[in-house]
C-alpha cells in the first residue's frame, strides 16, 4: 500500500521538560507524527519547510533505502537541503518490520526536537518469534536548554565551549526539570526561561498497562550526546528485536540504549496493582548530574496522575564499561536468522579505522585515521551521478585504510594535528567490508568515550567488540555463528568493534558516530558503492540544486 503522509515543518514555542524553548515541530506536533507502515509500502511523505531561514532535511534511520538512495535524507550526502518555504517529497519502500525512527539530519536539528517514531510492521499473517497482548512505544533522548545553534557554535569555535551535562532526559518528548533552579531576576523575564511546572506538556509521559497482561514496548534512542540506561521499576525485560530484526530472547533487569540504536522489550505487567511504576531514564558512559528522566508505568484503573512515592530508579555504575560490554554482546541474531557466511569467510576489502580526538588549527575535532570529516556544498551522491564531477571528492591518495601500526591508543594522540577531508572510500557492488573501529584516548589523559556508529543504506553484522588494540589474530575469536543485524553500533573506551556488511546498495552512505556534536565536529566517512552504477542513476532535479550540481540541472 501508499502511505502518504503530508508535514509541515516549524518551529514552535515548547516546554519539554517545564522550561520553554524554541524547537521543530512537525503539523504542530512534538515528537512529530508516528509513521505506521507495512513490510512493502511505500512511505511517501511530503515537506513543508516553514522554517523562516532554515533549511532542512530528514534522515529515515534504518531504512535502507534500496534503489532510492536519494531519499536518505542526509544533507549534503544525499540531497540538498530543502530551503525556507519549499517543498520535498520523500518516497521510499519499507524492507524489514521493526522497530525504528526518523530525524533531522543537517546542523543540530535532531537535538533541537526533530524527530519521531517509525514502526514497520510484519506482513499480514506472519508469525513473529514471540507474543505479546498489547504494544507502546517511546523514543528517549536528552535535552538541554541553551539553543541548539549556541550549542553548534560553541563546538565550532576555539577553545571549544562542549555541551555539557543536559539538563533533562526525556521520555517520548516529556521530562521535569526542578523550575526552582531556574536563575531568577531579569533572566526569568525572558521568553526563553519560562518554567513551569505545571505545563501540560512536561507532565510524565504515562505507559498505561492492564495487571496480567504482556506488553511489548518499543524503545529508540535520539540522543543527541549521552548513552542512556532504561529501568522499569519492579519489572523484568526481555530484550526481542534490535534495530529491526529480531534478537535470540534475554532477560535484563536494566537496558543500555545507545543513541541511534532501537530495541523491542516484553515484559508483563505482574506486580502489585495498587501502585504504579516508574520507568527511569539514566545517563551511563559520562559522570552527569542530570536527575533521571521519568515516565509512569500506570497500572490501570489507578490514575496515572497517582505518582509512585518509591525513588527514582537508579542504573548501573556511569563507567562500569566492562558491564556495558558484557550486555552487549548479550544481543545475539535470533536462530532463524541465516547468517551468508562462515568462521572462514574472509572480506574483500578491510578498514581499519582509528578513532582519535584531535586538533585542526587549534580546533578541537575528531579524526578517522588522521582525516576530519568537513561539509561540502555539492551532495556527494548528486556529484557522483555526473560523470564530469565523479572525482570531486576523491581526495589524491584516497583515505586511508588503516592507521599505522603501533599507534598507543592509551595515551593522547603524540601528534594531535589531523589533516581535513571530504575523501570517499569508493566499494565495488558486492563486496564484503569488514570494518575494525578501533577507539584511542582523547586529548586529556586518561579519557575516552563511547561513540554509538551508525551506518546508512544498510544493515550490517556485529562480529564482535572487545577492549584494548585489536589484532588480526582475533579474528577466529569473533561471533560468526548468531552475530547480530544491526544499523548501529557502540564503540567501547579503549576498545573495538568490528562489523561486516556488503556492499549491495548502489548509493552514497555516510557512516559516522550518531553523537551529534561529534558528527559536527568531523566524526565519520562516506562510502560510495557501485560506483560505476551512479552515473546511470536519475536523481530528483530538487537532489541536486546547490554546489556544483545546481547549473547541471535541466528542466
Ligand atoms: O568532543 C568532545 O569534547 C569534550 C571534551 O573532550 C572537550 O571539552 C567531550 O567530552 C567530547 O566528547
Amino acid at each position: 500500500a501508499v502511505k502518504q503522509y503530508d508535514w509541515t515543518i516549524d518551529y514552535a514555542f515548547w516546554s519539554p521538560d517545564c522550561v520553554e524553548k524554541l524547537i521543530i515541530a512537525i503539523n504542530g506536533q512534538y515528537p512529530g507524527p508516528t509513521i505506521d507502515a507495512t513490510v512493502g509500502d511505500t512511505i511517501v511523505v511530503k515537506i513543508h519547510n516553514k522554517m523562516p531561514t532554515e533549511s532542512v532535511v530528514i534522515h529515515w534511520h534504518g531504512m535502507l533505502q534500496r534503489g532510492t538512495p536519494w531519499a536518505d535524507g542526509a544533507a549534503y550526502v544525499s540531497q540538498c537541503p530543502i530551503a525556507p518555504h519549499d517543498e520535498y517529497t520523500y518516497q521510499f519502500v519499507v524492507e524489514n518490520a521493526g522497530t525504528y525512527f526518523y530525524h533531522g539530519h543537517h546542523g543540530m536539528q535532531r537535538a533541537n526536537g526533530f524527530y519521531g517514531s517509525l514502526i514497520v510492521r510484519p506482513p499480514n499473517g506472519t508469525v513473529e518469534p514471540f507474543t505479546y497482548d498489547e504494544e507502546l512505544s517511546i523514543i528517549v533522548n536528552d535535552w538541554w536548554h541553551k539553543p541548539v545553534h549556541d550549542q553548534e557554535l560553541g563546538l565550532l569555535i576555539n577553545p571549544i565551549r562542549w555541551v555539557g551535562d543536559p539538563q533533562s532526559l526525556l521520555i517520548e518528548g516529556r521530562g521535569a526539570y526542578n523550575c526552582s533552579l531556574v536563575p531568577v531576576g531579569a533572566d526569568s523575564k525572558s521568553a526563553d526561561r519560562t518554567c513551569n511546572a505545571s505545563a501540560p506538556q512536561c507532565q510524565p509521559y504515562v505507559l498505561p498497562v492492564t495487571p496480567g497482561k504482556t506488553y511489548r514496548l518499543r524503545i529508540a534512542s535520539v540522543a543527541s550526546v549521552n548513552s542512556l540506561n532504561f529501568v522499569l521499576e519492579g519489572h523484568n525485560m526481555m530484550v526481542v528485536e534490535a534495530d529491526g530484526h529480531y534478537v535470540e530472547p534475554v532477560v535484563m533487569d536494566n537496558l543500555d540504549v545507545y543513541s541511534g540504536e532501537s530495541y523491542s522489550i516484553l515484559f508483563t505487567a505482574n506486580q502489585d496493582p495498587t501502585r504504579n511504576y516508574w520507568a527511569g531514564l539514566n545517563i551511563r558512559g559520562r559522570n552527569a548530574t542530570t536527575p533521571t528522566g521519568l515516565a509512569v508505568l500506570n497500572y490501570l484503573p489507578n490514575p496515572s496522575t497517582m505518582l509512585p512515592t518509591t525513588p527514582a530508579p537508579v542504573s548501573p555504575l556511569w563507567n562500569d564499561f566492562n558491564l556495558s560490554l558484557a550486555k552487549a554482546k548479550l544481543i545475539k541474531a535470533h536462530s532463524s536468522l541465516k547468517i551468508p557466511f562462515t568462521k572462514t569467510s574472509r572480506s574483500d576489502k578491510t578498514l581499519f579505522l582509528l578513532n582519535t580526538q584531535n586538533k585542526v588549527d587549534g580546533v578541537t575535532k575528531w579524526a578517522i585515521n588522521n582525516i576530519t570529516l568537513v561539509p561540502v556544498s555539492t551532495p556527494y551522491l548528486a556529484a557522483y551521478t555526473h560523470k564530469k564531477l565523479k572525482n570531486v571528492f576523491s581526495t589524491s591518495p584516497p583515505p586511508p585504510l588503516s592507521y599505522t601500526p603501533g599507534y598507543d591508543i592509551f595515551q593522547p594522540p603524540v601528534n594531535p594535528n589531523a589533516t581535513v577531508g571530504t575523501g570517499v572510500y569508493e566499494f565495488k557492488l558486492n563486496e564484503v567490508i569488514d570494518v575494525v573501529l578501533q577507539n584511542t584516548n582523547m586529548l586529556a589523559a586518561n579519557t575516552s568515550e563511547i561513540h554509538p556508529w551508525h551506518l546508512h543504506g544498510h544493515d550490517f553484522y556485529v562480529l564482535g567488540m572487545g577492549n584494548g588494540v585489536f589484532s588480526s589474530n582475533e579474528y577466529d575469536r569473533l561471533n560468526f555463528v548468531n552475530p547480530p543485524l544491526r544499523n548501529t553500533v557502540p564503540l567501547f573506551p579503549y576498545g573495538w568493534t568490528v562489523i561486516r556488511f556488503r556492499a549491495d546498495n548502489p548509493g552514497v552512505w555516510p557512516f559516522h558516530c550518531h553523537i551529534e556534536p561529534h558528527f559536527h565536529m568531523g566524526m565519520g566517512v562516506i562510502f560510495a558503492e557501485g560506483v560505476d552504477l551512479l552515473p546511470k542513476m536519475h536523481l530528483p532535479a530538487q537532489n541536486m540544486g546547490c554546489g556544483l550540481t545546481r547549473n547541471l540541472i535541466r528542466g
